[in-house]
């Protein structure tokens, strides 16, 4: 096909002046404005995907943190309605060696440059990102500012003191700040039988996720992060879905609660990356923070079952503390629990099984927005457990 290139507006309409970011070690890095100017704060932390940085930037998972890419060139093929994952971009701050000067994709339908400005969103370009991330790498992910315009008036004493007075991502909870306002609904689509209902806990949700679960054929509810134990009951949904999201997930003690009694239901549950996070907690076992986390669209991670390797989208800085081998006990007296799956990079769990109830979940993001669909499978896997739970409560008459 041939490709109209779609030029980016004139340099004169985006500022381009210096800007700072600022670590609270004290590291400083200069380079240029990117995006809105100003100043913002957030936990600076780097994803490793070479693609995909629209799904990046309006993933939700993303609120709070200012994201490094350590691909150099960003901004090339723009951005367009399609690939929105949310309804605008999260992240505080972005963080880019060489942006686009000129976009040039057929689906293109703007600049980068003019969402991240349209969406106040604070970046710096010109900065060596190699060298931060190896920082990053040894120093852990940390509080973090971009300063640019007239934020550059304050010196640098001032600027590092706003950095430190922040709060750490470590106890925060965010989700309602991202999650919907009012419930929705979509209902099952394409081409296979419909499996039935789900509820789904939207703790950041991307739109990926939603549209996959119905074309698996799921009516999906997508519910506000503040739904009760008993708005879901009412609902008697068939099965139970818990969303990726940003925030620790130690700070979400009330999604914790429901989730318990949830599976204590006998629900068939699925959750992804934060929603696994909280399947550990509500399990029993608890969870701490990586020093750097995994982000980006090429983490590799082995499925114990099958001894196969996929290839995965993540983006965590948080992780569900159990030993990767054998069989645990749920403290909270859920049956046993197996690791399911463990990155290959640092070994930390990224996947939960659980052996007498039906719920599983896994750290990274099968619906790969972006990313490769090596673990795409699992939604067909949930299908199945929905599935079979039916065909078996309809032979043995159990109705509830
Ligand atoms: N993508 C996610 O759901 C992230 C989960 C959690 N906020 C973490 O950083 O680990």
């Amino acid at each position: 096909m041939i490709s109209t290139p779609v030029t980016a507006p004139p340099a004169s309409a985006v500022p381009h002046g210096a800007a700072v970011l600022v670590l609270e070690d004290g590291t400083r890095y200069t380079g240029r404005a990117y995006g809105a100017t100003g100043q913002t704060l957030g936990e600076v932390v780097f994803s490793t995907g070479m693609t995909g940085y629209q799904e990046t930037l309006t993933d939700p998972s993303y609120a709070g943190q200012i994201v490094l890419m350590t691909a150099p060139h960003i901004g090339n093929t723009g951005v367009n309605d399609t690939d929105m994952e949310s309804r605008k971009i999260w992240v505080s701050g972005f963080v880019v060696r060489d942006p686009a000067r000129r976009v040039s994709n057929f689906r293109a339908e703007r600049s980068l440059d003019e969402d991240l400005a349209g969406d106040g969103v604070v970046g710096i370009s010109g900065v060596d990102t190699r060298a931060i991330t190896k920082h990053i790498r040894s120093a852990g992910a940390m509080r973090a500012g971009v300063f640019s315009g007239d934020a550059l008036e304050l010196d640098a004493e001032a600027q590092l003191a706003l950095v430190r007075d922040q709060e750490g991502m470590s106890g925060k909870n965010l989700s309602n700040e991202v999650t919907t306002p009012e419930r929705y609904t979509v209902p099952a689509t394409g081409d296979v039988e419909r499996v039935g209902s789900i509820a789904v806990l939207d703790l950041g949700i991307k739109r990926a996720t939603v549209q996959y679960l119905s074309e698996h054929g799921f009516d999906v509810t997508v519910l506000p992060a503040s739904t009760s134990l008993e708005e879901i009951r009412e609902l008697a949904p068939d099965s139970l879905f818990y969303s990726n999201g940003p925030g620790d997930p130690a700070a979400s003690d009330a999604q914790v609660a429901v989730l318990r009694e949830l599976l204590r239901d006998g629900i068939p549950y699925f959750g992804i990356c934060f929603g696994n996070q909280l399947l550990g907690r509500a399990l029993g076992f608890s969870t701490y923070k990586l020093p750097f986390g995994h982000r980006g669209i090429n983490q590799p991670v082995l499925d114990k079952r099958t001894g196969r390797v996929e290839i995965t989208a993540q983006n965590h800085g948080f992780a569900v503390d159990v030993p990767i081998e054998g069989e645990v006990d749920s403290p909270e007296g859920l049956g046993r629990v197996q690791v399911s799956h463990y990155s290959l990079n640092d070994q930390v769990v990224e996947g939960l099984e659980c052996l007498d109830i039906p719920a599983f979940s896994v750290q990274y993001h099968p619906e790969a927005a972006a990313g490769p669909h090596d673990a795409f499978y699992l939604f067909d896997r949930f299908r199945s457990l929905v599935k079979d739970r039916a065909a078996n409560q309809t032979s043995t008459g159990d109705a509830s």
